[in-house]
């Protein structure tokens, strides 16, 4: 059973399209970093004006800040509905700290993927897409503390027994690298139905 996925790759390897793929295939609920961060920012909040200062730079939001708004995710599911992260964990520390919290709900992490996507993949792509933060030297900044982060990372998970590696070239489609996935993880797609947000799939 796959209930807990998470996924792994450099800022613009399509960590976001697989992790809607994946909630289509198996309806889990997905815990974006990114999207949880720019929400807060959005709201204006004294903490999105914090986190904004790490975002605009490229850099980590703090610890603390990420971990109080995954748990609000998660506090809010219901049992048995899976979760796919995407974009957290970053490092090794925030993988433990997500383990934390996780057992906290009775639940753990079932598989990570790692999608490999070369970074002149990635740079082409970001810059295409053109968001505040995908300016050159963000990106760079960005994939400078990806690549420092990710040995930690991986070997977090290899340890574990549930790394699973990916190719994301740049000729592979989305539905490519997510049939690629699909195979990895044996997964069983439910059968499409509207998007009820009631439903849990067991
Ligand atoms: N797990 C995380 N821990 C801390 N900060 C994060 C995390 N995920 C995202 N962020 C912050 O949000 C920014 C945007 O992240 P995201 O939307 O996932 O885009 P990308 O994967 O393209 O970098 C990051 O550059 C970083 O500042």
């Amino acid at each position: 059973m796959c209930q807990h996925i998470v996924l792994i790759g450099p800022p613009g390897s399509g960590k976001g399209t697989q992790a809607r793929y994946l909630h289509a295939c198996l309806g889990h609920h997905i815990i974006g970093a990114g999207d949880l961060l720019r929400r807060e920012m959005d709201a204006g909040t004294p903490l999105g004006a914090i986190i904004a200062t790490y975002v605009q730079a490229g850099h980590l939001a703090p610890l603390p800040i990420l971990m109080q708004l995954v748990e609000q995710e998660i506090r809010a599911l219901p049992p048995e509905r899976g979760i796919i992260f995407d974009g957290i964990p970053r490092s090794r520390t925030q993988a433990a700290a997500l383990d934390d919290i996780l057992r906290r709900y009775q639940r753990s992490i079932d598989a990570a993927i790692h999608l490999r996507v070369p970074d002149q993949v990635v740079r082409q792509r970001l810059q295409a897409r053109g968001r505040p933060d995908d300016t050159p030297a963000v990106i760079r900044e960005r994939l400078r503390i990806y690549h420092a982060r990710r040995p930690e990372l991986l070997d977090y998970y290899r340890r574990r027994g549930v790394l699973v590696e990916v190719e994301g070239d740049k000729n592979a489609t989305p539905d490519d690298v997510f049939q690629r996935i699909r195979a990895a993880l044996h997964l069983t797609c439910r059968q499409e139905e509207p998007d009820d947000h009631t439903h849990t799939p067991a």
